[in-house]
């Protein structure tokens, strides 16, 4: 396989072993992977199996050991450079001694946004995860799911094509994930971004994906890739069809595989 430099994340024989004081620790291994812009991409797998450290990379947070991976045609580090991408971390991660439009503020200033341009991004940033008036408020003023859709628009901000999302909802009740990824899917659809998204849940990642990878663990390592079949337009009721429960199989049944090999 050659690289795909019109992907935004191309990834080719990727590996990373961390060296720890109890010995090599093969967290990736092998992994072949294309992402196309506008693509919502979902990796699940139970933990250990490398979705962190994959995002990680994108994100030049972590240097692979072995093969190669580009970012929009570049190097991870040319990317972030770019300002490629938005990061969005398993806990909302908001500073609690500023506001939320502080929050949103701080990655604008640290890029040097004039403060006018900067007070233009943030309310059109809060609009777009329907936070509007909410910008003086503190994190502890705001419930866990509007406080993760703050940790969104903080991502959306500088307006990168490319959003890295590390179980956004993982902690918040079903509910609530709900209607975030009803949320996060009209987003996509407005903005046109390209997402890559770590969940640990079968629904959540069929309900969202255009693509899923599916992970197993030692060495964590990419045991399939399923190309969706659903419409982009996504109802929630769509979870009930018969179309819906056959990819929620098929992840299932990868998931199980990738288990068997541990036993
Ligand atoms: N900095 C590090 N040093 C050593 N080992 C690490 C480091 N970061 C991650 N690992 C190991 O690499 C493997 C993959 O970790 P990673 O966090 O990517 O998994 P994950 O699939 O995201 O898990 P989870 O679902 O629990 O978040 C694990 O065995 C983990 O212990």
């Amino acid at each position: 396989m050659t690289s795909n430099s019109a992907s935004v994340v191309s990834a080719r024989n990727l590996g990373l072993t961390f060296q720890t004081s109890d010995g090599p620790v093969n967290a990736l291994t092998g992994v072949n992977l294309d992402v196309a812009k506008g693509d919502f991409v979902s990796f699940i797998g139970p933990s250990g199996c490398g979705k962190t450290t994959f995002l990680r990379i994108i994100a030049d947070l972590e240097k692979p050991t072995a093969g190669t991976i580009a970012v929009n045609g570049k190097t991870p580090e040319e990317a972030r450079h770019n300002r490629a991408y938005g990061y969005v971390f398993q806990a909302a991660a908001l500073y609690p001694w500023r506001t939320i439009e502080k929050n949103i503020a701080l990655p604008l200033e640290i890029m040097g946004y004039a403060k006018d341009e900067r007070k233009a991004r943030i309310e059109r940033t809060l609009e777009l995860v329907n936070l509007t008036g909410f910008g003086k408020k503190y994190p502890w003023q705001l419930s866990g799911g509007m406080q993760q859709r703050a940790s969104i628009a903080r991502a959306l901000a500088f307006d990168a094509d490319l959003l890295l999302m590390d179980e956004p909802f993982g902690a918040l009740d079903e509910i609530v994930r709900d209607h975030l990824n009803e949320q996060l899917l009209k987003l996509w659809a407005q903005t046109n971004k390209t997402i890559c998204f770590v969940t640990h849940s079968i629904p959540e990642a069929v309900y969202l994906s255009t693509k899923i990878v599916v992970m197993s663990p030692r060495p964590g390592r990419v045991t399939d890739i399923i190309e969706s079949t659903l419409p982009r337009e996504r109802p929630l009721g769509i979870r009930e069809t018969p179309e819906f429960l056959e990819i929620a199989h098929r992840v299932r049944e990868g998931l199980r595989a990738g288990h068997s090999y541990d036993e």
